[in-house]
């Protein structure tokens, strides 16, 4: 296969972003649901709604050492009759003048309905004597049953992230497993002539493919299999060949070749293929020249994103555009990234024609902006642990004024 000649100026005007935003994830392919052991869970999202399987805590417990008595018979003596330790929990009931000796966590024995402290008490062989202050009130030490959760009440939402706590919180509630997506399988196609493999000896006209690395690291903070392809040569046919490699794939990115030049394949090659364009172009900086595509199959049809190849252009698009459609796929609530309004440590200088996201470092307090903000260099991408978005057309914004940031360190916890 040839090179098609150039393709002139493109005719219709970018896709508003929003718009672009809605209609991939709108293509999310639908992939099967499984039920995984609920430790293994990191990173899915549920697949339904939790409810509480069992009651927590399941009868009353102690929040502190101490000793269970009767709050009728304060301010005491009592005798100690026994002892409720975590795991083995005390059988008689406490009778008036009783005491039993009660650890962090143990089952409140019948008959009692306070905890004294340890430290507000002394004690002689059996007999123990109130020397400190009283609790207030007086129940304060005791969890009650049900306080966490109750059986069937509702926990998560379906679509919620499974972070630590949420694992933690489904194990305590009875579940050992859980449903969730199965991971999917994504394939990050790196092209360009001027790429060589990371570690080879490089002409000056040559540069690492360093795209498909960051995809596929990208991609990995969610439950995905990343196959890895190329790089691969500008060229129709070598194109078209990589993207028949990726064929099982549920989604495939590629980066590069996706603008206007004579050697920006994507558009052909995925005419090539027998796979139609949903999009291409949306009206942001950097990444414009983002474009979405699908390969007709028996059963799905595959999505192709097809990335800009400037490094922060398919970062931020990654961000935008892949992350989200990942996230959508593995059925979450919200896939779109949310932005946080925080003040500019500096001004921001006017807006161009499109909406920009901007490399930025937020410390906390304040947000400043990278002094190199080129689509084609990496190292704003890799100081930056946020995007600032300025509006198209957007005024000059002064100092302490407040503006959406995207943050970039959140795993993808979204
Ligand atoms: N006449 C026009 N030229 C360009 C336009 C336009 O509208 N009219 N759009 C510009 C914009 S905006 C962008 S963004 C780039 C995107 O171009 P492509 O997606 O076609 O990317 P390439 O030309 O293949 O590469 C651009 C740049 O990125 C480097 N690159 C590519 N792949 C990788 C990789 N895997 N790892 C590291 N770096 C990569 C490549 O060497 C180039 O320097 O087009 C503008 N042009
Ligand atoms: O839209 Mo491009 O990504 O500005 O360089």
């Amino acid at each position: 296969m040839t090179n098609p000649v150039p393709q002139g100026r493109p005719r219709k005007p970018p896709l508003a972003l929003e718009e672009a935003q809605a209609r991939l994830i709108a293509l999310a392919p639908r992939v099967a649901i499984e039920h995984i052991a609920s430790a293994e869970c990191l990173g899915h999202y549920l697949a339904g709604p939790l409810l509480a399987e069992r009651t927590q805590p399941a009868t009353a417990l102690s929040a502190m050492d101490g000793y269970a008595l009767r709050q009728a018979d304060m301010p005491g003596p009592w005798e100690v009759v026994g002892e409720s330790a975590a795991g083995h929990p005390f059988t008689g009931t406490v009778g008036p003048g009783e005491a039993v000796r009660i650890s962090t966590g143990a089952a409140l024995p019948a008959g009692a309905d306070m905890v004294l402290l340890q430290e507000d008490t002394a004690r002689h062989g059996d007999q123990v004597a109130f020397t400190g202050t009283p609790p207030d009130p007086l129940g304060r030490h005791i969890r009650p049953s049900g306080m966490d959760f109750a059986t069937s009440h509702p926990l998560l939402e379906s679509g919620t992230r499974l972070g630590p706590a949420q694992i933690a919180l489904a194990i305590a509630a009875g579940h050992s497993h859980l449903p969730v997506h199965r991971p999917l399988t994504v394939a990050v196609i790196d092209s360009g002539d001027e790429l060589a493999a990371p570690g080879h000896p490089l002409l000056p006209h040559q540069i690492p493919a360093s795209n498909g690395p960051m995809l596929a690291a990208m991609a990995s903070s969610l439950p995905v299999k990343v196959t890895r392809i190329g790089p691969v040569p500008d060229r129709l046919d070598a194109l078209a060949s990589a993207l028949d490699t990726a064929r099982e794939a549920d989604i495939v990115v590629t980066s590069g070749g996706a603008s206007v030049g004579d050697h920006d394949l994507v558009r052909p090659a995925l005419e090539a293929i027998g796979a139609s364009l949903d999009f291409w172009r949306v009206g942001i900086k950097p990444g414009k020249p983002i474009l979405v595509g699908r390969r007709p199959r028996e059963h799905q049809s595959q999505v192709i994103l097809g990335l800009p190849g400037n490094p922060a252009s398919a970062f931020v698009t990654a961000h935008l555009f892949l992350l989200p459609l990942l996230r959508a796929t593995l059925g979450a609530a919200h896939p779109l990234p949310r932005p946080l309004m925080v003040p500019l440590g500096e001004a921001m200088p006017a807006g161009g024609s499109r909406t920009e996201f901007l490399r930025g470092q937020w410390d906390g307090r304040k947000v400043m902006l990278d002094p190199l903000q080129d689509s084609g260099a990496l190292s704003p991408i890799a100081r930056a642990n946020c995007l600032v978005r300025r509006e198209a057309r957007a005024p000059m914004q002064p100092e302490a004024s407040e503006v959406p940031i995207y943050l970039l360190d959140c795993g993808g916890f979204a």
